[in-house]
């Protein structure tokens, strides 16, 4: 019987057991196989040297979304109006065949748009060119899950299921539980907040499937058992989404009016116009963008060289879930010998309690910071006190400080 099969049988069975407190371990151990199973079948078949047929695509610009879809929800139309690269759409399903790639140009910074063949139920297990497809939503900082709005409503949950399958977790966090194998000792089992929905039994069970008798584990959250399972399996990846529904233009104001009420979620059309200062535009796409540009959680930091105007030409880019935003990762970024050569940074912007801040390589820098290394070798700015924002430099930067004053 082939791994599929076997997850289906799983399956099969837990359908049919009735929930509850006596089936709770057996059900338990149930999920811990087709967790094992799950995670076999991502792993590249025997002999091969586990790519080559995938939609390798070269990272580019800083950060990478992906469009994720049914066929035919608009994914392509999308990609060519956002981009300007055009993708190939048609009203027939899988027009799309391949990965393509565009860049968004938006607030400074690059963004590379991944368009994507549409995928369907069972694409988790291989169906049409789902995994590939999956594989590429798996290394991009943010999903973009695109629906038709004018058809089922269930379409959402089928592709999360999908996503979930292989490893994906949406809009989520890492489940709050510490986990370390061991070589000896047994397994030592904490927590620090009440558990309700798995108790101690039921964790050595899960671990037992594993094969694992030696191991620390410490629950500082009520968490479950898939979270459990997770943090064992060790290989989830944990990435923000944004469900968008397209085509609103065919559907009932009603209908509009619900869908973008849902959690995370935005309602577009790339057939209808609407009047936009004194031009058209595609419904509600610079919204998308900004919303797109938000969860990427960007943070722009602008240099300022010793006694001149900071450079607002061109930020160095840094991120939260690539590399980090510290002093030390800016540091990083700029050049590899900066934080060895490091005194302090000046820093102007959100971050700074006061202009300028004086901060060590642990402070974390916020959106729009201007910053300031002074090196070992090197006297200070002459001069405290706030940062002159009105003579020369770009008008956004007061802007900014007007809407997110200075913390005290
Ligand atoms: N009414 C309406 N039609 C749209 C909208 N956006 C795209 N379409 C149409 O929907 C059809 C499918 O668009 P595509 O961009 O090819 O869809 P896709 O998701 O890339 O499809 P596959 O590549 O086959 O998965 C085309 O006929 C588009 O013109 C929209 O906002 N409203
Ligand atoms: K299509
Ligand atoms: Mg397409």
């Amino acid at each position: 019987m082939g791994i599929i099969e076997r997850i289906k049988e799983i399956e099969a069975e837990m359908a049919r057991t009735q929930k509850n407190k006596a089936t709770e371990y057996h059900l338990g151990q149930l999920k811990a196989k087709i967790a094992k199973l799950r995670t076999q079948l991502l792993e590249p078949p025997k002999g091969s040297s586990g790519g080559g047929d995938g939609f390798e695509v070269t990272k580019y610009g800083h950060g990478r979304v992906a469009l994720i879809g049914f066929p035919s929800v608009g994914k392509s139309t999308l990609l060519t109006m956002l981009t300007g690269t055009h993708s190939e759409a048609a009203s027939y399903e899988f027009t799309t065949l391949t990965c393509i790639p565009g860049v968004i140009r938006y607030n400074d910074t690059k963004i590379q748009l991944l368009d994507l063949p549409g995928i369907i139920e069972g694409a988790s297990e291989g169906k049409g060119r789902g995994r590939q497809v999956i594989a590429v939503a798996k290394s991009s900082d943010l999903v973009l899950m695109v629906l038709d709005a004018s058809k089922s409503e269930g379409h959402r949950q089928i592709l999360t299921k999908e996503l979930e399958a292989v490893g994906l977790r949406l809009n989520k966090r890492p489940p709050q539980i510490y986990f370390k194998k061991k070589k000896t000792g047994g397994i030592s089992f904490n927590t620090t907040a009440p558990l309700t929905r798995i108790d101690e039994k039921l964790c050595y069970q899960i671990l037992h499937e594993y094969k694992i008798h030696n191991a620390e584990v410490l629950f500082r959250e009520d968490a479950t058992v898939d979270d459990f399972i997770d943090v064992i399996e060790g290989n989830r990846k944990y990435i923000k989404c944004v469900y968008v529904y397209n085509k609103i233009d065919v559907v009932g104001i009603d209908d509009v009016d619900r869908l973008a009420r849902q959690p995370n979620s935005i309602v577009i059309s790339c057939n209808l116009k609407v009047k936009f200062c004194c031009c058209l535009k595609q419904l509600n796409l610079d919204r998308l963008l900004a919303r797109m540009w938000e969860e990427m959680g960007l943070v722009r930091v602008y240099t300022k060289p010793q006694g001149q105007q900071p450079d607002f030409d061109e930020p160095f880019v840094l991120s939260a879930d690539r590399g980090g935003c510290t002093v030390e990762d800016f540091c990083n970024h700029v050049h590899k010998t900066l934080v060895k050569d490091m005194k302090y940074a000046l820093v102007w912007g959100t971050s700074a309690r006061h202009y300028p801040q004086h901060c060590g390589l642990s402070h974390r820098l916020e959106d729009e910071d201007v910053v300031q290394i002074v090196k070992k070798k090197e006297r200070e700015e002459g001069g405290r006190g706030r940062f002159k924002t009105h003579s020369n430099a770009p008008a956004r930067i007061a802007d900014r400080e007007k809407k997110a004053p200075l913390k005290q």
